[in-house]
């Protein structure tokens, strides 16, 4: 499946784009979406004798009147329900000309008496909340008990934001066209839609390069040329260092999972850097992961010199404070000598809470010096909501802009948790990660995560690529165990997941 996600200005822009380019005027693109969406029916549902239409006023409306036609032809009793008519000379009311069935009024849905209902209300020109009978349809439907197939989108999710506008009807199936949007991947959308079909309906591909779009899946192919795979002339030093600083003596598992995990993504050396009191427990739990003893801001900035560190992960189990604020702003102060990438998770994004200007000014002035961002920040919606609180609480405004937004602010990449994952770029590329699995959300899931992203920092992988890529690892890792997993368990479960990727990269070449 492709990995451009288009916004549904974007996909009326690929209609138009397309429609101006021929083959296929937009009566042939209808009957398309129509056949895509009766194929789906009569595949899934052979045993189906009655199909109930509901039908908009818009050209989502007009691709269900191209379904029920082909659903009648092929001997269903197909009936439609259409409140408002079609706008005189538009494709839809071509298609309902084209149909030649009688339409029926909402007050005569009855979805209890149907084995489905296609849902052709609202796609990809829902322009506010659902309400009146149109809600009062959606809720019948919902409460039914039949199998809804949605056209494009479940009536009343947006599709560029994955919200919910008023209500909206709960999928088995949605049927959607060319490429995907970010409301099928985002909560609450990714739930409503069930099964995600994408059809060909003659679009071709390369409209997308007069498009641009900026929001993708998070699949290999986004990052997989990037991808830091060591080859013959590799040494260690080559494939960087990674420093991850440990907290005290009760709060130093964080930091070793970080590390080992760093070292499964390929680094070449990691060190854990731990206050004094906490070397003792942290050298009882160390073998190929190195340990070194770093109380102050400057000991961090003359190791980080003089060991050529190249990435680094701050936050896990460090403690939130003054303290961690120092670390970090002394690192940060390395300017173009700084490493390659600062991972902050945690407690380094807690411990900015009350000035966070401060961060973005110290990751500003990186960017300045080196000409890109260096760091990713790391935070879970509780962690977001500290950082950006405009933004936690923007209503309406996607995960992927709220994601983008930040980044943009802090200069840095963000990775924005949960189970739609987003990872966004001050340049606007925002990824929707879409192969996680529920049991990732446990204790010290997200120090792995951080331990990841430095690993593939520190081999030089560009910042959005390394937080996608890492992302996408973390999740994979996960999906391998199942029931029971704990973090523990997430770097042995690295080494499969890196095998299919690498795998995967040589048979594609
Ligand atoms: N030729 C084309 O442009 C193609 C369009 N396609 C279909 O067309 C759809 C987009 O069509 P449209 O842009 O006409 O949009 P929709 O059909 O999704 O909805 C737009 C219509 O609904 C009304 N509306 C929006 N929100 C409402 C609300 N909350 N309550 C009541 N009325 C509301 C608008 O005033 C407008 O009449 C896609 O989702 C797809 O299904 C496909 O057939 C592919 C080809
Ligand atoms: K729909």
């Amino acid at each position: 499946m492709s990995f451009e996600l288009l916004s549904p200005t974007e996909m009326s822009e690929a209609d138009r784009l397309s429609i101006a380019r021929g083959p296929h005027d937009g009566p042939a693109l209808m009957r398309n979406a129509g056949a895509a969406v009766a194929r789906e029916v009569l595949s899934r549902y052979p045993q189906a004798r009655t199909v109930h239409v509901l039908a908009g006023p818009g050209n989502n409306g007009g691709d269900g009147f191209a379904a029920a036609r082909l659903l009648a032809q092929a001997g269903v009793d197909a009936r439609v329900y259409c409140e408002g008519r079609p706008v005189a000379g538009s494709d839809a009311a071509g298609a309902l000309a084209d149909m030649r069935l009688p339409l029926l009024g909402f007050d005569a849905f009855a979805p209890e008496e149907t084995d489905v209902v296609v849902d052709a209300l609202f796609g990809a020109g829902l322009a506010r909340a659902i309400g009146g009978a149109y809600a009062q349809a959606v809720e019948k439907a919902n409460a039914s008990g039949a199998c809804v197939v949605a056209v494009d989108l479940p009536s009343g999710l947006s599709g560029g934001s994955g919200l919910v506008l008023g209500t909206a009807i709960r999928a088995g199936v949605t049927v959607t066209f060319f490429r995907l949007k970010p409301g099928h991947l985002l909560y609450p959308g990714r739930a409503l839609c069930g099964d995600t079909v994408l059809a060909d309906i003659g679009i071709p591909a390369d409209v997308l390069s007069e498009i641009g779009p900026r929001t993708f899946r998070n699949t290999p192919e986004l990052w997989r040329e990037t991808f830091p795979w060591p080859h013959s002339g590799s040494h260690k030093y080559a494939r960087g260092h990674v420093g991850v600083f440990s907290g005290g003596p009760s709060a130093s598992g964080a930091a070793r999972l970080a590390a080992i995990s760093a070292a499964r993504a390929g680094a070449g050396a990691v060190t854990v850097l731990s206050p004094k009191q906490a070397v003792q427990v942290n050298a009882m739990h160390l073998t190929a992961v190195m340990l070194k003893w770093i109380d102050t801001p400057e000991e961090a900035v003359n190791f980080a010199k003089d060991r050529k560190m190249s990435s680094a992960v701050i936050g896990p189990g460090f403690g939130v404070g003054e303290r961690c604020v120092e670390f970090l702003l002394a690192l940060a102060g390395l300017g173009a000598e700084s490493p390659f990438g600062l991972v902050l998770d945690a407690d380094a994004i807690t411990s900015f809470a009350d000035a966070p200007d401060r961060l973005f000014e110290a990751l500003a002035a990186i960017g300045a010096q080196t000409g890109r961002e260096r760091a990713v920040l790391t935070p879970h919606e509780g962690e977001f909501r500290r950082l950006f609180p405009d933004l936690a609480d923007a209503q309406g405004v996607s995960k992927p802009e709220r994601a983008r937004r930040a980044a943009e602010r802090a200069n840095a990449v963000v990775i924005l948790k949960g189970p739609d994952t987003v990872i966004a770029a001050p340049d606007g590329r925002a990824a929707i990660n879409v192969n996680a699995t529920p049991f990732l959300a446990t204790a010290g899931s997200g120090d792995v995560l951080a331990g990841i992203v430095a690993g593939l920092l520190a081999q030089g992988m560009p910042t959005f690529e390394a937080a996608a890529a890492g992302v996408w690892l973390h999740a994979e890792a996960g999906a391998r165990f199942g029931p029971g997993l704990i973090a523990e368990d997430l770097p042995a479960l690295l080494p499969a997941a890196l095998s299919e990727l690498y795998n995967g990269d040589r048979t594609s070449f």
